[in-house]
């Protein structure tokens, strides 16, 4: 059957596999202890977490699809011995296969991997904003996206630990429930760790009825997904491909829309930059996203426009 099933398929299906080892990762290292923080820059650190989580998704991703592109976020050395991870989520395996996909070889596949969003965070213990990020683009767009929480629940003993979602647009979407934000209210998400005098000059255009300030592009999404926010609104360059590619994904496949602040879409091919210098809007339901990109000030816009 697997082997029979269309690449596609085969590389959600592990990617969901891998993302959940990569979460055993991430909670293996905090419980040890010792984060091993490195200062990539100003405010943006990385841990042995990062790292291996890294390793252990790049090195499995390699192993079964030697001929595809595989950008990761972290600057590793890829390791040859990582633990294989073989599993394929039966769920995604046995999805119907987008018609458009079904005969798309691995070479034209490009697969974004954020091996733990919301480092920060994880080192300041706020561990529900923690996830894994592994987007799947085909001709510039994402096709497939999958977002892994490691520490779903983990304030309740009772509950199993971790939750994994997926979105395929045109198919659908998996591991959660999604729900529309509330009506009639605004509810805008935006960063923790990043904020700037622009940013906060978007959000007051806005005249938002809550501001919700946590920490990573996967989890800010997740709000989104879930119908805690109207828009995630981020009027700043910061966030990068591998931020936005799979959270992308899942938004698109329920109706949402995720874009630059100009409203204007990301493209995933391998040879793009990696930072979204145009900032980042996101919302479940593409007229709130509409109304987002019409109210966001000239003025911001030209602040944020990349160049
Ligand atoms: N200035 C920045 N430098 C590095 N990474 C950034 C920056 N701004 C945002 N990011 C990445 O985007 C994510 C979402 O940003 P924020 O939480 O500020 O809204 C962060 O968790 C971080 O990803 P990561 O944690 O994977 O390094
Ligand atoms: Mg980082
Ligand atoms: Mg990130
Ligand atoms: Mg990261």
């Amino acid at each position: 059957m697997a082997s029979t099933s269309p690449v596609f398929l085969r590389l959600m299906a592990n990617a969901v596999a891998v993302a959940n080892h990569a979460g055993n990762i991430i909670r293996e290292v905090m419980s040890k202890g010792d984060l091993g923080i490195v200062e990539k820059g100003v405010n943006d650190p990385q841990t042995e977490a990062d790292r291996r989580a890294q390793q252990c998704i790049i090195g499995n991703l390699n192993k079964k699809f030697p001929l595809m592109s595989i950008i990761g976020e972290e600057d590793l050395a890829q390791e040859t011995d990582v633990e294989l991870v073989s599993d394929l989520d039966k769920e995604v395996l046995n999805l119907q296969c987008p018609e458009e996909l079904r005969n798309v070889t691995e070479e034209d596949f490009v697969v974004w991997v954020d091996p733990l969003d919301g480092t920060a965070e994880y080192t300041e213990g706020m561990l529900d904003h923690v996830t894994v990020l592994i987007g799947i683009a085909h001709k510039n767009r994402p096709v497939g996206g999958v977002i892994h929480q490691p520490y779903y629940n983990y304030k309740n003993d009772k509950a199993g630990l971790g939750r994994t979602m997926w979105g395929i647009p045109g198919i659908g979407v998996g591991g959660f429930k999604p729900l529309p934000p509330p009506e009639g209210k605004r509810l805008v998400v935006t960063t923790r760790s990043h904020m700037t005098p622009v940013v906060q000059q978007a959000l007051e255009a806005l005249k938002p009825d809550e501001i919700l300030r946590v920490g990573g592009a996967g989890y800010k999404v997740m709000l989104l997904m879930e119908g805690h926010a109207t828009a995630y609104v981020f009027a700043s360059p910061g966030c990068k491909k591998w931020d936005t590619c799979a959270p992308e994904a899942i938004l698109t496949a329920m109706g949402g829309r995720l874009t630059d602040i100009h409203g204007t879409p990301y493209s995933y091919a391998s040879t793009e930059m990696h930072p979204n210098k145009r900032g980042v809007l996101a919302a479940a339901k593409s007229d709130d996203h509409k109304w987002f990109v019409e109210n966001i000030p000239d003025e911001v816009k030209q602040l944020v426009k990349g160049s």
